[in-house]
């Protein structure tokens, strides 16, 4: 029944994706380990369900009235948390390891000596000590950075950690500002800017000069970058928040584990790998029933499960004092340790690479100080990211090549490893005429092994290998296009849904029914193709149609009379026209393709309330900050008035802010 060899998982987060991801790898036999916030969570989790995650699959059997419903506390009271006992329940037992809250501050102990990552442990040893190898970190977005941080010392030397936030582009530009120089991303940005580590090269962002001094200069470079164009707009940065966030966070992890020290070159972790993704599975937290063990699934003692493990020695105390200070933000209440959550629309992951993302995310048209996080350098890097894998630098593309073909065999193992979360890597789509960038890469010359991933080694290139070797770089930036194409059309699923349905209050099948949500959908669509091109958008290869540019206007013969000079330039004045409604025309039918698309997902997830209705339901700071907060930092990236292009946008930015606030008690009454 498992689809394949059991693997080591740990999962950080235990929302709604998270728990999803959980079960179904637990179910698929795998090792899972679930990473809760603090000692209390752990023992409210055993408590409350004998360490086990259920999940209810709504999907399966829509309940009738399930797009319809609207407000949550109604929902709640009236559904037993939305938990049928008819419905199918099925439940899974993790073992569970600790961090605690805010910064996650890391409370696993030690890592411990890289052991065999297929081997599960035995039974009743602790899994928090193994080094994690394969980490799904599916917290909010603005925990996202922080608790990578934090578990940044536990990680194997060639951990992959995958990313599932909402906002995944505001987070990539986040983790490169605040972990670039750690995780080795700010050294792929001088490989493509062609200075390489081993110094030299004139480096064309200029900031490049070898060794890790030119990614200081980028990093600085970034925090500009997104605050600046933040506060333009008035709106609070996930930039600054991070940052904010890092002076704390980097002091006391380093304390709590003498792992990374601030600019951590000796943490360095340069071969860890990071992929992002977009979810489209419509899932939301809940309660499992009291006492609805019922599930489809065997007891923990026949699913054969690893026993959970008292926390090792020292971890307790750690615990206790962070768990004293922290402020618990509405994710864990008393009583609240069993961990449900209700699959309610079925959707896909599509899974690519970090590195060659942020290269495609340099190099997006229009993008003058940049949103990305390398502001001081995105101009001379626009063109050069996909210019550097068409450069005939052998060691570049070579490497780029062994790269993919790692990344590739990742996504691959994880795709198969649960095969019901629908994961696949983003792949471009074949354009006529357009070499077609598939996945898995085009084959390499046989590599040197190394341990762990079972694919290539960083193996020197053959002549020979050359052109495959470039022709898979090619293939890893095309791919990194369509990933970028991917998250742009998850950031405008989640501005279009989730603002609406955090002020609304209703389930997402409800805002796709119709009248005026429906065309507040709509108008966020069509700010998001003004602000990033429909490009940005243009999955289904569907005719972005380029820029009408004004070209062509049949002149005449040259200079002649006044009455020759007026035909010309009437000439060129309809040709102007004709290219504005062109382009115009281009804008709105790429506007309503997003549109349709955003109500594809609200329908499919029908019977979800979106993360945000979640987040504001339970008195948690939202995501919005990452998702519309992103689209107005990125208009005044690019020199756009996001007042006057999103200014749908940005009232609902605001509103949510206003309720965020409400639920913070932080607004004043003016009277
Ligand atoms: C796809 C989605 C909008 C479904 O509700 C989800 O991303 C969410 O809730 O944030």
């Amino acid at each position: 029944m498992t689809p394949t060899a059991p693997q080591r998982w740990h999962v950080l987060g235990a929302g709604s994706v998270g728990l999803l991801f959980a079960f179904y790898l637990r179910k698929a036999g795998h090792d899972v380990t679930l990473i809760l916030r603090n000692e209390a969570s752990v023992q409210s989790f055993k408590r409350a369900s004998d360490s086990r995650v259920h999940l209810l699959e709504r999907w399966r059997q829509p309940p009738a009235s399930a797009a319809a419903t609207s407000s949550p506390s109604a929902d709640r009271g009236a559904a037993a948390n939305g938990w049928q006992a008819s419905e199918p329940l099925h439940a899974v037992s993790l073992p569970t390891t600790t961090t605690t809250s805010t910064n996650f501050q890391t409370s696993c102990p030690e890592p411990q000596p890289q052991r065999d990552s297929a081997q599960p442990p035995a039974a009743g040893a602790s899994a928090a000590v193994q080094p994690i190898q394969r980490l799904v970190l599916a917290t909010k977005a603005p925990d996202a950075v922080p608790a990578l941080r934090s578990v940044l010392p536990h990680l194997a030397p060639d951990a992959r950690c995958l990313l599932l936030q909402n906002g995944a582009l505001a987070v990539a530009d986040e983790l490169r500002r605040e972990l670039g120089e750690q995780l080795g991303l700010l050294a792929q940005r001088r490989r493509q800017l062609g200075g390489g580590e081993a110094g030299g090269g004139a480096g064309a962002g200029g900031g490049g000069g070898g060794g890790g001094g030119g990614g200081v200069a980028l990093v600085t470079g970034a925090a500009g970058g997104i605050g600046s164009s933040r506060s333009s707009s008035g709106a609070a940065p996930p930039g600054a928040a991070g940052s904010s966030a890092t002076g704390g966070g980097s002091t006391s992890t380093g304390t709590s584990t003498g792992g990374v020290a601030p600019g951590g070159a000796a943490a360095a972790r340069g071969d860890v790998r990071l992929y992002l993704g977009s979810v489209t599975h419509g899932c939301y937290r809940d309660q499992p029933p009291a006492g609805g063990t019922a599930g489809l699934l065997p007891a923990p003692a026949d699913v054969g499960t690893v026993a959970t493990e008292p926390p090792a020695a020292g971890v307790g105390a750690a615990v206790a004092t962070g768990a004293a200070a922290l402020p618990v933000r509405g994710e864990l209440r008393d009583g609240d340790g069993a961990r449900g959550v209700v699959h309610a629309g079925r959707g896909a992951v599509t899974l690519g690479p970090l590195r060659p993302l942020l290269a495609a995310l340099d190099s997006q048209p229009g993008l003058s100080s940049g949103t990305s996080s390398s502001s001081s350098s995105s101009s001379s890097t626009s063109g050069n990211s996909s210019g550097s894998n068409s450069r005939s630098d052998s060691s570049s593309s070579s490497s780029a090549a062994v790269e993919a073909a790692d990344d590739a065999a990742f996504i691959a193992q994880l795709a198969a490893a649960a095969p019901e979360l629908g994961i696949r890597a983003a792949a471009a789509a074949a354009a006529p005429g357009a070499q077609q960038a598939t996945h898995p890469p085009p084959p390499l010359p046989p590599q040197p092994k190394r341990p762990g991933w079972g694919t290539a080694g960083a193996g020197e290139a053959s002549p020979s290998s050359a052109a495959s070797a470039s022709a898979a770089a090619t293939a890893q930036t095309a791919a990194a296009g369509a990933l970028l194409r991917e998250l742009h059309l998850k950031l405008a699923v989640n501005a279009a849904i989730n603002p609406l349905g955090a002020l609304l209050g209703v389930r997402n099948g409800r805002l796709a029914a119709g009248g005026r949500s429906r065309a507040l959908m709509r108008a966020v669509c069509g700010e998001l193709v003004a602000v990033f091109g429909a490009a940005a958008f243009d999955c289904d290869g569907g005719g972005a149609g380029g820029a009408g540019g004004v070209g062509g206007a049949g002149g005449g013969e040259g200079a002649g009379t006044a009455a020759q000079a007026a035909r010309a330039a009437d000439g060129i004045a309809a040709a102007e026209e004709e290219g504005q409604r062109q382009q115009r025309h281009d804008a709105e039918a790429a506007a309503e393709r997003l549109f349709a698309r955003v109500c594809a997902v609200a329908e499919a997830t029908a019977a979800n309330r979106c993360s945000m209705l979640a987040d504001v339901d339970a008195g948690r700071r939202t995501e919005v900050d990452y998702l519309t907060g992103w689209v107005l930092a990125a208009a005044a990236a690019r020199g756009l008035d996001a007042g006057r292009v999103a200014p749908t946008n940005r009232t609902l930015y605001e509103l949510v802010k206003a309720k965020e606030e409400v639920a913070a008690g932080a607004d004043t009454e003016a009277e």
